[in-house]
């Protein structure tokens, strides 16, 4: 498959420059973001106990660091890019005005300082200059309005920006999400939560990083009015960055690493399962007939008190102890460095030194050590985002694990349906040899043939069926459709040509309940075509829901809530958040029919070549389940029909069973044939006819 390019456009006109300017961007720059090399070692990581946490942790290696780095960077240049080709005006403006905010502090920082200064000479002197004063008073008043007017513009350019940018991505990732086949989307499963709201908090705290720096840099700057000398300056800056650093180098935290705890203790986990147990709604039937809420508060009560000399707390709490109280000392004698510096100095040279000058100095080092510690966790949460955002980058152009064909596949070619076989088919979920869901089966169904798969639990009978769709690849052996190997034929049209009616029901999120049979053909001139879709709902058995065609069941819109009432039974902000979060359903009865309707809707399509059922009746009462198998076997002109069942009802209508066992397939052929063989097949029919004799 072709690399896809990253996705690139923009709402607002382009003018030239912007054009330009991306374009001199762009020529530095591959198509795709070049794939970071893998670090040679794959570090091992440590364990410790932490109370009943078992934690395994990584240090961070400065190589895997600089990894981190250089990797961070590229994926900024690529998403600097996106952001200024989604808002060519806004977006550089608002990085202009995030460094200005940031200022402010310094600003106010020199101006209180000249107030301070006017302050303290004329307390000296005798006499205020009063007009000085006033002037600088109204000047940083000016500047508190200024900086307020910069905050409200600065907040709606970035909800222009930030909205663009998340739609922009949160695209990307429902486009892949929409298209991956099932292995590819279980393979990045981890992916499945990316949003586009972590590329813009990611970029949020580089650009608030990079404003943080420049106000350091402009308070040193400012700071060495106050000093005789630049080494001294740099110095008492040194002071205050030794501060925040200190703590960040020898104060132990879990934070700067990477760890995973588990609890190893057995009484914990049996009290996490003991509340759960009793806090379910669906378990409350069970333990009130069956008189257990005695012995489950008895085994509550003896848990804990074995429990309670172990520390249960959260291990990044428990962690911290591990520098001991000497860590502890250093920590805060280095917080008090500043002062020892004042004192030697205001005894070094007492004239110069003077009140102003001590509050200034020691606002400003406040200033430098409280930016330096934000701008660490700026870079270290950016960090960690640009990793997210490199990841739905690379999503896009990720390969499919199912890999396409190139061969057409052609319904008109097929007029009777599909034809179908296995060949030495083995297959395992999980590489694992010794865990194989099936093992060398074969067989050929012949086009239009009406064929029942039955066997026991876990016998295989389902994975069969995904294989026959594609819907995984069998790990040896091959799948053959109509003379050619499923690898080879092109996806979409095998898929087209398929009709699947799933084990499990599900009504489909967002969707109005005609909707949910319509999609079943999903062609925009088709999808909402309330006649066929009454009709679909008719053989599907779904009549029961013409009344509410329109209604959406599950809900859609999500809720926020936050309330800060003592009694949610009697708050009625509380009481709209439970009306919204309740939603209807339908039994699993109403389920399978909706569902069977959609797929009738798919079946009029004229293009399906193989239906396939999975055990559609298991929530059906057996009145509907007849009707049901009725309905879709009265359409198999042109279609091969493949049905799983528990079932036998239906068997002698088949022309051919194939019966599981083990994941192995223990017989085929017809009703009577496998009834004559006296085997695993008629010991099965012979066992439901006598439970229902
Ligand atoms: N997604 C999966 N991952 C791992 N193993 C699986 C998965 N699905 C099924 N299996 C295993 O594969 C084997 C065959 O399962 P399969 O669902 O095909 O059986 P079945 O005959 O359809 O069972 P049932 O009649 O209960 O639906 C079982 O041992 C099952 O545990």
């Amino acid at each position: 498959m072709a690399p896809q390019r990253r996705f690139l456009f923009c709402f607002d006109h382009h003018c030239s420059l912007s054009s330009l300017i991306s374009g001199l961007f762009k020529m530095n720059l591959p198509a795709e973001i070049p794939k970071p090399k893998p670090l040679q070692t794959e570090k091992v990581p440590s364990a410790m106990q932490l109370g009943v946490w078992h934690v395994h942790y990584l240090d961070e290696s400065w190589e895997a660091w600089w990894h981190k780095i250089t990797t961070s960077l590229q994926t900024l240049q690529h998403l600097t890019i996106d952001l200024y080709t989604l808002s060519p005006i806004i977006f550089p403006l608002l990085c202009i005005a995030i460094f200005l905010k940031q200022t402010k502090f310094v600003l106010m920082w020199f101006i209180f300082n000249r107030i301070l200064f006017w302050i303290e000479i004329g307390l000296v002197q005798g006499e205020l200059a009063m007009s000085t004063i006033i002037f600088h008073v109204l000047g940083r008043a000016t500047l508190v309005g200024t900086y307020a007017a910069l905050d409200h513009w600065i907040a709606q350019a970035e909800d222009i920006v930030s909205t663009r940018l998340i739609n922009h991505f949160d695209a990307m990732v429902f486009k892949w999400k929409a298209r991956a086949d099932v292995r590819t989307f279980q393979k990045n499963s981890m992916d499945a939560d990316l949003s586009g709201a972590d590329v813009w908090w990611a970029y949020h705290h580089i650009l608030e990083g990079c404003g943080r720096i420049v106000s350091i840099v402009v308070q040193i700057y400012c700071s060495t009015a106050h000093f005789s000398s630049i080494p001294e300056a740099i110095f008492y800056t040194a002071i205050f960055f030794a501060k925040s650093l200190v703590d960040i180098l020898l104060k132990p935290s879990l934070d700067k690493k990477s760890w995973v705890a588990t609890s190893t203790n057995s009484d914990y986990n049996r009290l996490h399962g003991l509340r759960a147990l009793v806090s379910s709604l669906g378990l409350k039937q069970d333990i009130v007939t069956n008189g257990l809420s005695g012995y489950l508060e008895r085994e509550y009560r003896e848990t804990s008190m074995r429990l309670r000399n172990t520390s249960i707390k959260h291990p990044t709490t428990q962690y911290m102890k591990q520098g001991g109280v000497s860590t502890s000392i250093v920590s805060e004698l280095f917080g008090e460095l500043h002062l020892f510096y004042f004192f030697f100095s205001a005894l070094r040279s007492p004239s110069q030194f003077s009140l102003t000058k001590l509050i200034m100095l020691e606002d400003g080092g406040e200033t430098i050590s409280c930016q330096s510690r934000e701008l660490l966790a700026n870079f270290a949460f950016a960090q960690k985002e640009l990793g997210s955002v490199r990841r739905m980058y690379e999503l896009a152009a990720k390969p499919e694990v199912l890999v396409d064909g190139d061969v057409d596949y052609s319904s008109a070619a097929s007029p009777l349906g599909m034809g179908l076989a296995m060949r030495n088919v083995s297959f395992s979920y999980n590489s694992d040899p010794e865990d194989y869901a099936l093992r060398n089966v074969s067989f050929t169904i012949q086009p239009g043939q009406l064929v029942l798969i039955v066997g026991a639990n876990g016998s295989g009978k389902s994975t069969l069926v995904k294989l026959l769709t594609r819907m995984y690849d069998p790990t040896s052996g091959s799948v053959v459709v109509d003379g050619k190997d499923i690898k080879d034929l092109k996806k979409d049209g095998l898929y087209q040509a398929t009709a699947l009616l799933p084990q499990d029901a599900h009504l489909y999120n967002g969707m109005s309940l005609a909707e949910n049979i319509g999609i079943g053909d999903p062609r925009p001139e088709i999808v909402a075509d309330r006649e066929r879709i009454q009709a679909a709902a008719r053989k599907g058995g779904a009549e029961f829901i013409e009344s509410k065609y329109n209604e959406v069941l599950e809900p859609t819109a999500p809720e926020l809530w936050d309330c800060k009432c003592e009694d949610s039974y009697k708050c009625s902000v509380c009481k709209l958040y439970y009306g919204y979060a309740k939603s209807k359903s339908l039994s699993g009865g109403e389920l399978q029919r909706l569902a069977a309707s959609r797929t009738f809707m798919r079946m009029a399509s004229g293009n399906i070549k193989l239906v396939v059922a999975d055990e559609p009746s298991a929530s059906l009462d057996p009145e509907a389940e007849m009707k049901l198998f009725d309905a879709l076997t009265s359409e198999r002109c042109g279609k091969t029909m493949v049905f799983v069942t528990h079932r036998f009802g239906h068997t002698k209508h088949a022309d051919l069973i194939l019966c599981m066992k083990g994941g192995q397939l223990a017989e085929k052929g017809t009703h009577e044939e496998l009834v004559a063989l006296d085997g695993e097949y008629a010991k099965m029919y012979r066992t439901q006819g006598d439970a229902f004799s």
